[in-house]
């Protein structure tokens, strides 16, 4: 066989391949994805167990529908393989192209993708060897080029990262690299010398992994397992290339998905099954993500280690090969059908891959080298190499140079011309100016502001001195700004020839002229300045009513700003409360005088803030109101209640007033006082009451114009607090969106983050809760309950996130556990995995005894023919019915089934009273009401650990 160059096949291209600039060309494609159906087993043979698919051709696979109620269908691939194709051919037509790409540069991954049994670690094992093989060979094939073969491998073996090559070096962690993306830290890289040498690190790998007994696979892979070959190459050294290709090539054999109650398993082997199937969803969320063409949106690649290896495989800069394997048997059906659901999503899935080429610093050194002692040979030579063409072009250049140097002198000459021009004429202005006569500008001026002064000059007879001295000044200066202009259009055609000193030439022309012209043209840019600068003042002093916030940043400048006017607000606050003290003893040590009924209603509404009122005060104080309403109110309220004279003298809100009116109030109240001290001196015959209504009033005046001011500064201040509150507010809510964007060890925040709610995400958060229920173990009743509950509705939404977030918190609690040592669990027996497992057998136990009660007779051998329960069996079929329940967490068919069987064994769906969703509310206090909630007191036992 004829090893070439790995190719995509044309009908895989989504685009023609692209150029990256300066870099590798980039690829899209779809993963390809193949099928192979195994033959049945002896065990299923012997269980008389039939098959259950045709392959009608190469690339079509039929379910046979031998259950006509439910199952049926027909899937296309890439390639499907029957029972009968060797594994040879699966390679070459499923994934040889994409192995080899790997020889050229581009990253390549292959992987086995199926339910336990269905012949996964066969296909790859095949595979591998195959790859080997035609790996070497196209080494063998290729001599000009020199290859680098470097070997790792490692497993994940219950969420734990293992190196197969260093078993002992324990637990490995995951790093993100910016470059490489996630690396696996410490993880052994072997040179490979050989294809034996190869062959043998293969086995040593296969030997190490963890393998366990089930019933469904005597020798089942209870890993996944990640075989990389780094391919590095590069031209031979004579060449004098530099660059090299990088790349590996990832064979990955899944461990396989399984349901619990078929593969029989228990304790470890059900705590491994539940580490994988949970990667395994992850796997196929990841991939119905990017099939969905969701790529700009989250993609769960953290939720598992192996997604995280995985990365580049899945979306990124690799071509991926899946091989989905399935059992053709009948049994199996359920799990053939999710295997087949994911090879379709992964048909849609495109990565970009890229040719990675690196530059070997060996290489590169040598290659300098060469090329200075190239160089230094040319120099040497007594014949220039350049060609007389070449010279010719120089010589062209350096006349080119020379004629510029002329004409740039020719311009610093007339430039230099022009200025000393310009100072002679500076020169002769100072000289008039010393002599008594104006330059132009300030001779216009004159002109304009004092025209009979010219008057009186021609009236003088001195007319025509001075035309003659008017006309000599401004020809001069007209002349000099006419050959100014003469220079600038010369300059301004030469401008485009003559590059940068022209243009400064140019400039400093422009500027002399703007100054002969515009006399004042510092005053009006001085005035520029200043009105700027007033306008800054302006806008410095402006508080905005409502804080525009663009971003944290803004927001933070504004908080800050607020902050530093907390201290002022507080004096400000401190001098309020003691004018608010000197208005209340004011209004406590007014004068007692009569008062008529009216004069009573007048001072009760016209002090709103006294101390009878203090409760008004604080509302008026706490509400963020506008100031420009309550403002008014006050100023209405304080109008409203002033005497007629007084109303007179206040006419506005502003200082003025107000001084004007305080000043006022404070010339009656002295001049009432004094009047009163008087007519306490003097005689009788002055109204005494009369002068203490005057004195009141003054008072009560003066009062009011103070408290008026005091409201408008609590107002203000009450304002600042709760636009710093709004603030404060906003800056979390943005600080919380960004935590949750990050996409980091915080991953669980951003899985819990509030996002649109459609019926997608519905359904994918309940696959999680499903998956989480199964792992967690449990209760069956409550799963059912909240299956049937919650069907996504946008106000489940808050149920559906407390849910999985106590079921994450419970997972990571069991995990815990089970990762602790025996001393580290206590006493306390029912703080294990193992005593959850117990709750939820006992609570199967209990509903296979409601199995009779609950079903009729029809129902139940109707049940018992769905789900596959036979005649006779070690166990009663009621309990072996209830034991097949919510066991596979992966097909929400069964789920549908699950739930629908459960609670009619609960009796829920004949409860006259509908279970509130309330009852999952945000604590788990078992309900009284065993009848509506029975679940509870399982799950609550469950999550007391
Ligand atoms: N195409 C095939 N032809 C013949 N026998 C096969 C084929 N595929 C698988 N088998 C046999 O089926 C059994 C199970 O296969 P294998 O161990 O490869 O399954 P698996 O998918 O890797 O299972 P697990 O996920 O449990 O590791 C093995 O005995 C294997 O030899």
């Amino acid at each position: 066989m004829t090893i070439v160059a790995p190719v995509t096949p044309s009908s895989k291209m989504k685009r023609s391949p692209a150029c990256t600039p300066g870099g590798p060309k980039v690829r899209e494609e779809n993963i390809l994805v193949t099928v192979r159906m195994r033959p049945l087993s002896s065990k299923e043979i012997a269980a008389y167990d039939l098959v259950a698919w045709d392959i009608t051709n190469h690339t079509t696979i039929v379910s046979k529908n031998l259950y006509h109620e439910r199952h049926g269908g027909s899937y296309t691939f890439d390639k499907v393989f029957d029972p009968t194709c060797p594994t040879r051919n699966v390679y070459e037509e499923g994934a040889r192209d994409v192995a080899l790409s790997a020889l050229g540069g581009i990253n390549a991954t292959i992987f086995a993708y199926g339910q336990t049994s269905s012949g996964k670690t066969f296909t790859m094992r095949g595979v591998a060897e195959d790859a080997v093989k035609d790996i070497y060979k196209f080494i063998k094939l290729t001599p000009e080029r020199e290859f680098l073969l470097k070997f790792s491998a490692l497993e994940i073996y219950n969420e734990t990262v293992v190196d197969l090559l260093n078993r002992e070096s324990g637990p490995l962690r995951l790093l993100d690299d910016p470059e490489r993306g996630t690396v696996v830290d410490k993880l052994i890289e072997e040179v490979v010398k050989d294809d034996q040498h190869l062959r043998h690190l293969i086995s040593i790998c296969e030997a190490q992994r963890q393998i366990g007994e089930t019933s469904l696979n005597d020798r089942s892979s209870r890993s996944h397992q990640i075989i990389r070959l780094t391919i590095e190459s590069s031209l031979r050294e004579d060449s004098g290339c530099v660059k090299s290709f990088l790349a590996s090539l990832n064979l990955v054999d899944l461990a396989g998905s399984e349901r619990a109650t078929q593969a029989n398993t228990v304790g470890t082997r059900l705590k491994e099954g539940s580490h994988i199937n949970r990667s395994l969803l992850t796997l196929t969320t990841v991939i119905r993500k990017l099939s969905s063409g969701k790529r700009s949106g989250h993609i769960p690649y953290r939720d598992s280690k192996l997604t995280r290896i995985l990365q580049t495989s899945l979306g990124g800069n690799a071509r991926t090969a899946i091989i989905c394997t399935i059992s053709p048997a009948l049994s199996h059906v359920e799990q053939s059908r999710n295997t087949l659901s994911f090879a379709t999503s992964a048909k849609e899935v495109t990565n970009s891959a890229q040719v990675n080429m690196v530059v070997e610093k060996k290489q590169l050194v040598k290659h300098l080298k060469e090329e200075v002692a190239r160089l230094e040979a040319e120099l040497r030579s007594p014949e220039p190499p350049a060609s007389s063409s070449v010279r010719s072009l120089l010589r062209e250049k350096d006349m080119k140079i020379k004629q510029m140097e002329r004409e740039i002198s020719e311009l610093k000459r007339q430039r230099d011309l022009a200025q000393s021009q310009l100072e002679l004429e500076k020169g002769s202005h100072k000289e008039q100016k010393a002599s008594g006569h104006h330059g132009p500008s300030c001779h216009a001026v004159k002109r304009l502001s004092f025209s009979t002064e010219n008057d009186l000059l021609s009236q003088k007879g001195d007319a025509k001195l001075k035309e003659r001295k008017e006309k000599n000044i401004g020809g001069k200066s007209v002349n000099s700004t006419v050959m100014l202009v003469t220079e600038i259009r010369k300059l301004e055609t030469r401008q485009r020839q003559l590059g940068e000193e022209a243009t400064r030439a140019l400039e400093l022309l422009h500027k002399e002229v703007a100054s002969q012209r515009i006399g004042s043209h510092d005053t009006v840019e001085t005035i520029a300045k200043m009105l700027s600068e007033i306008k800054a003042m302006h806008a410095a002093s402006f508080t905005p009513d409502i804080v525009c916030v663009k971003d944290k940043a803004t927001l933070r400048e504004e908080i800050a700003r607020l902050h530093s006017q907390e201290g002022d607000i507080s004096v400000l606050e401190e001098k309020l409360e003691n004018v608010q003290r000197s208005i209340e003893n004011l209004v406590m040590n007014l004068p007692a005088c009569e008062e008529t009924p009216e004069s009573k209603s007048k001072k009760k509404k016209g002090l709103p803030f006294s101390l009878s009122n203090a409760g008004n005060m604080q509302n008026l104080i706490r509400s963020p109101c506008s100031t420009t309403v309550s403002s008014h109110k006050v100023m209405k309220h304080d109008i409203e209640n002033r005497t007629p004279e007084i109303n007179g003298v206040v006419s506005g809100a502003d200082s003025t007033p107000r001084k004007k009116r305080n000043s006022n109030a404070d010339e009656n109240y002295g001049s009432a006082l004094r009047e009163n001290m008087s007519a306490q001196k003097q005689s009788s015959s002055i109204n005494v009451n009369k002068m203490q209504r005057m004195f009141k009033q003054a008072t009560e005046d003066h009062i009011q114009s103070i408290k008026s001011y005091v409201i408008e500064l609590k107002e203000r201040v009450a304002k600042l607090q709760y636009q710093k509150q709004l603030l404060v507010c906003q800056v979390l809510e943005l600080e919380e969106v960004n935590e949750a964007s990050t996409e980091d060890e915080a991953e669980t925040v951003d899985k819990f983050s509030p996002m649109p709610w459609n019926t997608i995400i519905f359904e994918e958060k309940r696959k999680d809760l499903i998956m989480l229920w199964h792992v967690c173990h449990v209760s069956i009743v409550h799963r059912t309950q909240f299956y049937l509950l919650f069907r996504g509705d946008p106000c489940d939404q808050i149920y559906m996130e407390v849910e999985l977030r106590r079921l994450t918190w419970l997972e990571q609690h069991l995990d815990d556990l089970g990762n602790a040592s025996p001393a580290l669990l206590g006493d306390d027996p029912a703080s294990s995995v193992s005593s959850s497992i117990k709750a939820l057998k006992q609570e199967r136990e209990y509903l296979a005894k409601r199995v009779s009660s609950k079903l009729s007779v029809e129902e139940r051998e109707m049940q018992y023919l769905k789900w596959e329960i036979p005649p006779e069996g070690k166990q009663r079929r009621r309990l072996q019915l209830v034991n097949k329940l919510w066991t596979d967490p992966l097909d929400m068919q069964h789920v549908k089934e699950s739930a629908e069987v459960v609670a009619k064994l609960v009796g829920y769906c004949e409860s006259s009273q509908p279970i509130s969703k309330e009852m999952f509310a945000l604590n788990f206090v078992p309900l009284s009401d065993k009848k509506t909630w029975m679940g509870w007191n399982l799950i609550s036992n469950l999550l007391h650990l």
